[in-house]
């Protein structure tokens, strides 16, 4: 798939009416309806009609990939409407890199330079090793893992965020990539302790997992993306002897913390009740679901 040119983005915002300098995210959503519908649908230089409706009950901006999750499954229907990827659902890797591929461009009309990790994770669905640059790995050998997700609610913009975090790497070059090198360190050693988990006793790797969680919420704060209502969170977790970070692009948003098996359900619902008077929402989920799926 080809990138948008910058002059196909500014005909399509003036046809939406959308200020041809719009950084809100909200609104360059439809641009990048218009840019894959152009793009997919268009080919053939006729646009037929379409009814598309959208629903989410993902928040939306609170760093869990929503942007990401809408675009992988507009490229999808497109695709799907076109008949460039099979009919059944049934995607073959082929379909899905295609999916995956249109949906990037997409976000990159959303967000400008996004890496691409929220749309691999999106179309793939498990866990995904994801290099900038290179192919995503999917990892289907992902222990199953309970977490406690909390949207502190308060609002970000990853692209603000992305963009601060690249302003400090060019400040202080030297100590900010010795910082992300040991960023790349914890991801590496969690995906050794993945392997071990999902072959063997799970239990004895939490504390390890946990002790990473705790590295990793220290080194995204050095890189300026903690707030203070993670903070919190973190706080909270702690208190009742729970590991948690921010998730995400961070600014706000959301948190996890890990729920391991040895936690009693009155702690947890504890920690809930005590989160929740902060004014957070709380809710339990695993990790590695299903990536984008045809429902018929
Ligand atoms: N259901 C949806 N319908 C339309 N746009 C959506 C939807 N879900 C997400 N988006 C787009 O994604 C943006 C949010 O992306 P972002 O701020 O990166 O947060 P995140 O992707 O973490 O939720 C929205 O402003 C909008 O552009
Ligand atoms: C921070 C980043 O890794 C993902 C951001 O995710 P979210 O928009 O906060 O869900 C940015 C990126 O990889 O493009």
């Amino acid at each position: 798939p080809a990138p948008p040119s910058e002059e196909l983005l500014q005909k399509l915002k003036t046809f939406a009416s959308i200020p041809h300098d719009s950084a809100d995210t909200k609104t360059l959503a439809l641009v990048s309806f218009l840019y894959l519908y152009c793009a997919i649908v268009g080919s053939q230089k006729t646009l037929t009609p379409l009814e598309i409706r959208i629903e989410s009950k993902l928040p939306v901006s609170a760093g869990l990939g929503s942007s990401a999750a809408y675009s992988v499954c507009l490229a999808a229907s497109l695709l799907l409407h076109k008949n460039l990827i099979s009919a059944s659902g049934k995607w073959s890797e082929k379909d899905l890199q295609l999916i995956n591929a249109w949906a990037f461009q997409a976000e990159k009309v959303i967000h400008g330079k996004p890496s691409g990790i929220d749309n691999s994770v999106s179309t793939y669905g498990h866990a995904v090793s994801f290099t900038k640059g290179s192919e995503p790995v999917i990892l289907s050998q992902v222990p199953s893992i309970r977490i406690l997700l909390v949207n502190t609610k308060v609002p970000r913009s990853t692209k603000t965020l992305v963009e601060s975090v690249k302003k400090k790497y060019d400040k202080s070059t030297v100590v900010m990539s010795a910082v992300m090198d040991t960023m790349e360190a914890v991801a590496k050693e969690c995906l050794i302790l993945f392997e071990k988990m999902y072959k063997g006793k799970a239990d004895e790797y939490y504390k390890q997992l946990e002790e990473l969680i705790y590295i990793n919420q220290q080194q995204l704060d050095i890189i300026g993306v903690s707030h203070i209502a993670l903070e919190k969170v973190i706080q909270i977790t702690k208190a009742n002897g729970l590991c948690s970070k921010l998730t995400g692009a961070g600014g706000g948003g959301c948190a996890f913390a890990l729920i391991r098996p040895d936690v009693p359900k009155e702690t947890l619902d504890c920690v809930i009740q005590q989160l929740s008077l902060e004014g957070f929402d709380c809710w339990e989920t695993g990790i590695g679901a299903e990536g984008v799926t045809l429902h018929v």
